[in-house]
């Protein structure tokens, strides 16, 4: 780059850069000035409620005061928050005010523009921007990656234009550091410097290389289900975090962050992502795993958590395995359905409801009053009827209690206190004796039916854990379990396994959907309306039954899947039966699906051992950056793997190395391995545990969607990985490194590494 282009930059940029501090300073005095005026309101509120509270005209003067005042304290309020707002803004450009400039030729125009993009915009005066936001459509084109002819999206439709110039700027505290000018020949030298970097316990948002493949999953707005099919560390996490960001941008005063929601594969992914979007200046979606959506339903209810269901799936029990394919699937989630249409005419299960260890209301009573409404209702409008009805006979109940005998007793036993409480709900006085005992004695009653009432509004005449048990028994008859290669005894069995977790308190993961399904049929609730848009990542991992359960829980959101059917460490799905069930679930003309093929968390070297994993036709492509080649292993015995591993981690100290092994039981003998040689570790047994620098032993199914500058698979061995099931973790584990990647196996190596080239790892044995 020559001198002058970077002088001219340099003092476009001062110029832009005192602009910043114009504006920042004069909003800084907004603040400011709203603070004052707030104060000065409220202490003239003060004095005016003690001036005129006196009488009864002061009175009324104080009330119609009182509201102007909190009229101007909400105007103060607001302008407070722009001003704070704007501040805000303005401190993160002032950091770093842009990142690129495209200069554009657009038909008709005599002369070329110039644009800057940043993180977000800025204007010196009406219409003339100093800084475009990178979410603005004209900053579409950067991300377009090309000179020449480009087409971009606007509002009025598309735009053509010519791209003469492509610039990206590392800018530090005010001096641009380094410039580099684009073309698709050359490459990308700042993503390469960006992906070079060491890992973070946090994800840093990529918003100065977003490639073009993501800027479509980003500014996509038209489909209703977006399935982003993309290989490990192609991006689409990164991708999808910008594009909540983009999508709060385009719909700023429509959309707000709690309308968002990312389902994501466990606590500690969570906690990686959580900086993305403050970092882009727009506040944080919501973030749950599906364990704890379902978990928050059932509080009486222990969830299988993630470890024990990893243990379930690779327990080797093929039985438990199809029994669960079965219920995951949607045929299952139809039946289901059916079942519940089929409670609108019989087999509801109700519970008595009892006052005072007697049954108030059988039943046999409520099953008359819910079958007794017209053909023509629904299983929402029965229960709210039966609710309702419920509660007038509840209400009717309350004048004979009045008359019986422990009432009686306990308004003998009331003490003078409680006497005097209770009649001061009583301003006047009793005409006698007996009206006095009446009220008293209402009291006490309605008091006493306050739980009854609670257990008729929460539907607790219903009893879910035997309707499940009930629907099991049906099932036989609403699907062929033989198709499924289910025989009776094995259905039998587990249905008898279902009742004894639920009475143990427990629900297995396939189970939870089903219930809660069923649950939200029969009373027709829960279902979310102010959800707009749904992501889930690491969609591979979810059964299609969750995924119909969700689009019935969110009916006006929009979906945006991602995934990698490569790495489906939990269903085992093959791509095809996730794109036959996803285009059952939603309208193909509203779909759109994309691929990315090319991965940016690994050097070359990692991507191309890690592709052979998944067999010789992957599609998935490196990116140029160089690396070691990965080490294999092969060791005697654990000895001489913890020798091996220990050399590892005293040749990469400083980096952070990931230590991954298959479950959470090798993963603490593991530890407590290294802990008696002396070497420092962070086991990590829980999700909700946090991750930190240095080296960690963490189980295989809590490192999805993580990345670490180093990672050692732990036992590699056939023992520990004999077969075709257990490819798709080797390569989820493999996967997760960014710059180095060993392989210790303890004895005989598994042959899920048999399709590997020998020219792409370094062995040692
Ligand atoms: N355009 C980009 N510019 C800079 N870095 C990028 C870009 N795309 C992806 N990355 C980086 O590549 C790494 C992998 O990205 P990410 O975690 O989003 O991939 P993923 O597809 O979700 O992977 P996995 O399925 O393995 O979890 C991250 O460090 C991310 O910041």
């Amino acid at each position: 780059m020559t001198d002058s282009i970077k002088e001219y930059e340099q003092h476009h940029l001062d110029v832009v850069e005192d602009e910043i501090r114009t504006q920042k300073h004069k909003f800084e005095l907004s603040v400011k000035k709203a603070e004052r005026d707030e104060s000065a309101i409220q202490d003239n509120f003060y004095n005016d409620v003690r001036l005129h509270s006196g009488t009864y005209s002061g009175l009324m003067d104080t009330s119609v005061s009182i509201r102007q005042q909190q009229q101007l304290l909400d105007e103060r309020q607001n302008s407070w928050n722009n001003a704070t707002a704007q501040v805000e803004k303005l401190k993160r450009l002032e950091e770093r005010p842009y990142f690129a400039r495209i200069d554009i030729h657009e038909h008709g125009e005599d002369k070329d523009e110039t644009i800057y993009i940043g993180l977000a915009s800025l204007a010196d005066k009406p219409d003339h921007y100093l800084i475009y936001d990178w979410r603005a459509p004209i900053s579409s084109i950067y991300y377009e990656n090309k000179l020449g002819e480009v087409k971009y999206a606007t509002p009025d439709g598309e735009q053509t234009v010519d791209v003469k110039l492509k610039r990206q700027f590392q800018i530090e505290n005010g001096k641009i550091k380094t410039i580099f000018d684009t073309d698709a020949a050359i490459g990308d030298q700042l993503l390469l410097n960006n992906l070079s970097n060491q890992s973070s316990t946090k994800m840093k948002s990529i918003v100065t290389t977003i490639q073009r493949e993501q800027n479509q999953i980003i500014r996509d707005t038209k489909s209703n289900l977006l399935f982003v099919q993309g290989a490990a560390g192609s991006g689409k996490t990164a991708a999808v975090l910008q594009r909540i960001a983009f999508l709060l941008y385009r719909y700023r005063g429509n959309l707000n962050s709690s309308q968002v929601i990312l389902f994501s594969p466990n606590q500690l992914f969570n906690d990686y992502i959580n900086q993305v979007l403050p970092e882009l200046g727009e506040q944080n979606m919501v973030q749950m795993t599906y364990y704890q959506y379902a978990s928050h339903r059932l509080p009486h209810l222990a969830v299988e958590n993630l470890s024990q269901r990893f243990l379930e799936d690779n327990s080797g029990e093929t039985h438990k395995r199809k029994i669960n394919d079965f219920k995951s699937s949607l045929q299952y989630f139809n039946a289901v359905t059916k079942y519940a249409e089929h409670l609108n005419h019989a087999d509801m299960r109700f519970r008595n409801i009892k006052f005072q260890g007697n049954i108030l209301f059988s039943k046999e009573m409520i099953h008359d009053i819910y079958y007794g409404f017209n053909d023509n209702y629904n299983l929402r409008n029965r229960i709210d009827g039966t609710r309702e009805a419920l509660v007038k006979r509840l209400n009717r109940r309350i004048k004979s209690e009045m008359k019986t005998k422990w009432v009686e007793s306990a308004i003998q036993n009331l003490s003078d206190e409680q006497l005097r409480t209770l009649r001061m709900g009583h301003p006047e006085e009793f005409a006698d004796p007996d009206e006095e005992y009446r009220f008293l004695a209402k009291h006490i009653v309605i008091g006493a039916f306050k739980r009854v009432h609670k257990q008729i509004i929460h539907n607790r005449f219903l009893s879910i854990n035997q309707q499940i048990v009930q629907m099991l028994k049906q099932m036989p008859k609403l699907l062929d379990l033989s198709a499924a290669g289910i025989d009776d005894a094995e259905w039998q069995t587990s249905i008898d396994e279902t009742i004894a977790g639920l009475k143990n308190g427990q629900i297995s993961m396939a189970d939870v959907s089903p219930y809660l399904y069923l649950y939200d049929r029969m009373t027709g609730r829960h279902v979310n309306r102010d959800i707009r848009y749904f992501f889930i990542d690491e969609v591979q991992d979810y059964t299609p039954f969750q995924l119909a359960f969700l689009k019935y829980s969110f009916p006006r959101a929009k979906f945006t899947l991602l995934g990698d059917l490569n790495q489906a460490i939990f269903t085992h799905e093959n791509s095809q039966s996730m794109r036959n069930d996803l285009s059952a679930l939603f309208d193909p003309e509203t779909t759109r699906v994309i691929e990315l093929n090319k991965s940016y968390r690994s050097t070359a070297q990692i991507t191309d051992f890690s592709k052979y994993l998944l067999g010789r036709n992957s599609k998935i492509e490196s990116f140029a950056r160089n690396g070691n080649l990965p080490t294999i292993e092969v060791t005697k015995d654990e000895q001489a793997s913890l020798a091996a591993l220990q050399s590892v981690i005293e040749q990469e100290a400083g980096e952070t190395i990931a230590v991954i092994a298959k479950t959470l039981d090798d993963c603490k003998h593991l530890s407590q391995q290294l802990n008696d040689r002396g070497v420092k570790n962070n086991l990590l047994q829980t999700e909700n545990q946090r991750l930190t620098n240095g080296v960690l032993v963490i189980p295989s199914y809590l490192a999805k969607g993580l990345e670490f500058d180093s990672v050692v698979m732990w036992d590699a061995s056939k023992r520990q990985y004999p077969g075709e099931d257990d490819r798709q973790l080797v390569y989820t584990i493999c996967t997760r490194a960014m710059h180095d990647l060993t392989v210790i196996s303890n004895g005989a190596l598994s042959p899920l590494f048999n399709d590997v080239p020998k020219d792409r790892y370094q062995l040692k044995q």
